[in-house]
């Protein structure tokens, strides 16, 4: 049953990040192993956690061959049409160089280049989502990195995920592990015979892939940690109470620490929604997930008007942010930290998850106050560009000189002492 609860304690907030010290142990031991031994570790682990005894890691031709005739055309066209709507929205995120040039000749700028070499972690089990593949490498494509890798854990049959591979496929990513967890992140950042280092690793995992990636930055960038899933819907009593419920449930069912949250000034709404998740879950096949999901971690919060509500929403800082209320757009300034925000009736949390075009690898766990979306930014790097004129440093370099004799580092005055005097009038 989804509880009742009160505007001012209440909080999302989740421990899943950090793991237990076994936990810690095992991925050190793990990321260690594999720096030393290379493939021969990665084999070994796979067989520990994954009972796979690997032949090769690389996926091949004809295992792609074999996915795309498990998948139903109707599938992979919508994975093409959700795709070229993902690429789309992101070329619009896509930064150019540039350069200003001052009237003293001095010339001052950022050069945009992406990275070189991406790594992406795919989940295996039953969160092995094919939109994810779209999600992570869709940016990473558009901002023009040459190289990307997808790792992810062989299935009880050796096998990877068809879905997963047909999309990948469909986006030219060809080159594919066979390896997950905790090793599959040493290989990435370290390198072994088979897996070539990567720059940056991104993608979702469980504990061991989070733990690793946090153990690793720094060596390689990384994306986020990002936690399990979460929705808040603001509602009005304009919003269908079936429509409230089912946009809860779509987050409920990934994961039992997702939390979903219906934030509302209207009893009898929140009374209506209340009754339609009893009578909604029932029928889920993930209902066992959604349920404890939704019983230790949902809530309904009645507040006194919209504006409370919005405070709650800004403190929550959700992931997903549905606005199910008469005029929406009057409310989206108002809103301070949210992932993403699904304005009416018909953008219902799905639409974004697989195919409006915005990034579904979202900020969780209160982050959105501080972070954002999955990015193109995030697979480009900037370097600034310094081109000084002469005229330029005559006219400072006395301020420069007193800048760094102010830190002692008389080997910086020198370096500009040293072209005043031969250059100066
Ligand atoms: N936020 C998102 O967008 C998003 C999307 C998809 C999945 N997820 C999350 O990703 C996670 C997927 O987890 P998963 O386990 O199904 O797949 P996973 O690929 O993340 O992890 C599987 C790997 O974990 C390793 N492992 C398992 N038990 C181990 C142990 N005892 N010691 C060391 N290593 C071990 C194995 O090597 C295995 O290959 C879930 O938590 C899910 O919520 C999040
Ligand atoms: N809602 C998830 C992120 O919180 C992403 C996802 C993948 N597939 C379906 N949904
Ligand atoms: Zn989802």
């Amino acid at each position: 049953m989804i509880k009742i609860v009160d505007a001012a304690d209440f909080s999302t907030q989740r421990d899943v990040e950090t793991g237990t010290e076994a936990q810690r142990a095992t991925v050190l031991k793990i990321l260690k192993a594999v720096k030393t031994e290379g493939d021969a570790a990665v084999i070994r682990f796979t067989e520990q956690f994954d009972r796979i005894k690997l032949d090769t890691m690389k996926v091949t031709e004809e295992e792609f061959v074999q996915a795309v005739r498990q998948i139903r055309p109707e599938v992979r066209e919508a994975v093409r049409e959700a795709a070229t709507n993902i690429r789309d929205y992101h070329s619009r995120q896509m930064r150019q160089s540039w350069l200003t040039t001052k009237e003293s000749g001095t010339m001052l700028g950022q050069l945009i280049r992406p990275l070189a070499r991406v790594g992406l972690y795919v989940p295996g089990g039953t969160a092995a989502y094919p939109s994810s593949v779209l999600m992570n490498a869709i940016p990473a494509q558009v901002a023009g990195v040459e190289e990307i890798a997808m790792v992810t854990p062989p299935g009880k049959d050796g096998k990877i995920n068809p879905g997963v591979l047909v999309t990948a496929y469909e986006l030219g990513v060809k080159e594919v592990y066979k390896v997950g967890g905790a090793q599959a992140i040493a290989a990435l950042t370290y390198g072994t015979e088979t897996i070539k280092p990567v720059d940056k690793i991104v993608g979702p995992g469980n504990i061991y892939v989070a733990l690793a990636k946090r153990e690793v930055f720094g060596l390689v960038d990384i994306d986020m940690v990002a936690g399990p899933s979460e929705i808040v819907v603001l509602a009005d009593e304009t919003a269908n109470p079936a429509y409230v419920a089912a946009d809860l449930l779509s987050q409920a069912e990934h994961d039992t620490m997702a939390s979903a949250v219906l934030v509302t000034a209207c009893p009898q709404l929140a009374e209506a929604v209340r009754q339609e998740v009893e009578r909604q879950l029932a029928e889920l096949p993930r209902r066992e997930i959604a349920e404890a999901s939704i019983r230790d971690y949902g809530a309904i919060c009645v507040v006194e008007s919209l504006e409370q509500g919005l405070e709650v929403v800004n403190r929550l800082a959700p992931e997903h942010l549905e606005l199910m209320v008469k005029d929406p757009m009057a409310y989206i300034g108002k809103v301070r930290n949210a992932g993403a925000i699904f304005l009416g009736a018909y953008s219902s949390e799905p639409v974004g998850d697989y195919f409006a075009g915005p990034n579904h690898v979202l900020p969780t766990n209160g982050t959105a106050r501080f972070s954002s979306p999955l990015n193109v930014d995030d697979f480009l790097k900037k370097s600034s560009i310094i081109a000084y004129s002469r005229e330029d440093l005559l006219a400072n370099g006395r301020k420069i000189v007193a800048l760094a004799r102010q830190e002692g580092l008389e080997a910086h005055a020198r370096a500009i002492q040293m072209r005043l005097d031969n250059e100066g009038e």
